[in-house]
């Protein structure tokens, strides 16, 4: 179960949730860029740290330490920060101590795409996701759908079939500010 802890909702990180690919990265750094706001991206945090690419921390040290080491980064971040916008990597919301504190402390944003536009995607994520890689298609829809259940959790669903970053970024920007002054309303 998740804490409810009460943090103004215009402080709250925004956090973007969503399959490999379907461009929580891209995205989450104009809707930071919209709201003058830092960006995180947890991926690229830990690259910083390990100093070497996510493939590689794949192969020399496993799946299982980047996973002990993404969950326990979310945690904290979410845990510590307000006034972020961070990107998850695809696989973070399968913890479930990622989803609770997500869930409790941010505005989760659920980046959905269809499984037939994701695969127009894989070409250009493929070389660089160590979990697509020795998989037939139909594993990888396999987990795609899997997926599908922990990403259910969330506050806000944005459909980003056909849809350019910029037109799925102020579309987010539009249903935050909506949030916003829903439950936290300007007092003149
Ligand atoms: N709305 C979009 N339309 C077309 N291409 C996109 C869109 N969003 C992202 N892309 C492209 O898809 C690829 C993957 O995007 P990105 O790295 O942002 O995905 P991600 O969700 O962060 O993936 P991961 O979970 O692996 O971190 C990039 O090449 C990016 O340019
Ligand atoms: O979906 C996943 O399991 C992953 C997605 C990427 O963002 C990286 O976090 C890593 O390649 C694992
Ligand atoms: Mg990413």
């Amino acid at each position: 179960m998740s804490e409810n802890i009460e943090i103004p909702i215009r402080e709250k990180n925004i956090v973007l949730i969503g399959f490999m690919g379907v461009g929580k990265t891209t995205i989450g750094k104009l809707v930071a860029q919209k709201l003058y706001r830092d960006f995180i991206d947890v991926d690229e945090e830990i690259e910083k740290i390990y100093k070497i690419p996510i493939t590689q921390i794949f192969k020399e040290l496993g799946e299982k330490e980047f996973r002990k080491f993404e969950k326990e980064f979310i945690v904290n971040t979410c845990s510590q920060t307000k006034l972020k916008v961070i990107s998850l990597g695809g696989g973070a919301f399968l913890h479930e101590e990622v989803r609770n504190v997500c869930l409790s402390r941010c505005i989760v944003i659920y980046l959905d795409l269809s499984w037939e536009s994701w695969k127009e995607r894989l070409p250009l994520i493929i070389d660089s996701r160590p979990v697509l890689q020795n998989k037939t298609l139909e594993e990888i829809e396999e987990i795609f759908f899997k997926r599908r259940e922990a990403y259910a959790l969330h506050n806000s669903k944005i459909c980003t079939n056909d849809l350019p970053p910029e037109t799925v970024a102020d579309s987010i920007v539009e249903s935050i500010k909506m949030a916003w002054d829903l439950y936290q309303p300007h007092r003149e």
